[in-house]
């Protein structure tokens, strides 16, 4: 018998998307149009507002004592600050860091690739009917990923299916909390108006399966390329299509 439920919450990095379409293909779009976009953009209150970002993470980090980190030198030229930039996101790159400041940067430098069909977002092929399938049965489907909801938004605006937006009822980012902490889903709960026992997570990462389950959603691991795991806490997929939900 299915699991009942009313929402379902999706990881996208490894569950909806491949891993390679992020780290082969989104990361080096960043580092290849860093400069152009930083230029290009220099005086907008947007680029503004992700400087003012990206200073205040490097002045935690600084103060955190974090090995390795690289200063965002606001008070020196434009072009010395412009070189900091690159370097600091080069380096928060480097780590997979999923500070609010990189990720909202990430998602403005991808809108162009986006607009002008570069980036296409991937989705797995089991994943588009799947998600047709759940919200026609009536469950509400919700994205919860380190990457900002503006790149959230994109990655389903352009995909190879077309405009997959339609099929979300919300988007949730690190501004609910880290996604290996328990609150960050009791906030999502709180959001979204269910109870714990009304939700599953969908992700590829066991730390984030565990804090969910804290919260008292019910956690499914995907397992996309490598074996399922004998001592698993959580059932473990490696597809969509094994997994039975029905709406309550
Ligand atoms: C949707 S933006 C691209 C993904 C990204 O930047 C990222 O950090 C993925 O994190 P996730 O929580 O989806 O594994
Ligand atoms: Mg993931």
């Amino acid at each position: 018998m299915g699991l009942k439920k009313k929402a379902i919450l999706l990881d996208i990095e490894g569950t909806t998307t491949s891993i390679s379409f992020v780290k082969d293909v989104l990361f080096p779009y960043v580092k290849t149009h860093l400069e152009s976009y930083l230029n290009k953009n220099w005086n907008t209150d947007e680029m503004k507002l992700d400087i003012k970002l990206l200073a205040e993470q490097a002045d935690q980090d600084i103060v955190n004592n974090v090995p390795g980190v690289v200063p965002v030198k606001e008070t020196e030229s434009e072009q010395a600050l412009k070189q900091s930039i690159i370097s600091n996101v080069l380096w928060q790159m480097s780590l997979d860091r999923k500070t609010k400041a990189l990720k909202t940067l990430q998602g403005h430098i991808w809108l162009d690739g986006y607009n002008d069909g570069q980036l296409v977002g991937h989705i797995y092929p089991d994943v588009f009917p799947c998600l047709l399938k759940w919200k026609d049965a009536g469950l509400k489907l919700y994205i919860y990923s380190s990457g900002s909801v503006a790149a959230q938004k994109l990655l389903f605006k352009h995909t190879e299916h077309g405009d997959l937006l339609h099929l979300f009822s919300g988007f949730f980012d690190t501004g609910v909390g880290p996604k290996v902490e328990s609150t960050s889903y009791r906030n999502i709960l709180n959001e979204v108006s269910c109870d714990p026992d009304q939700v599953v997570f969908l992700t590829d990462i066991v730390k984030e399966a565990e804090a969910a389950n804290v919260s008292g959603i019910t956690p499914i691991l995907l397992v996309r390329d490598g074996p399922l795991s004998s001592t698993s806490q959580f059932t473990q997929v490696s597809s969509f299509d094994q997994i039975d939900v029905e709406c309550s």
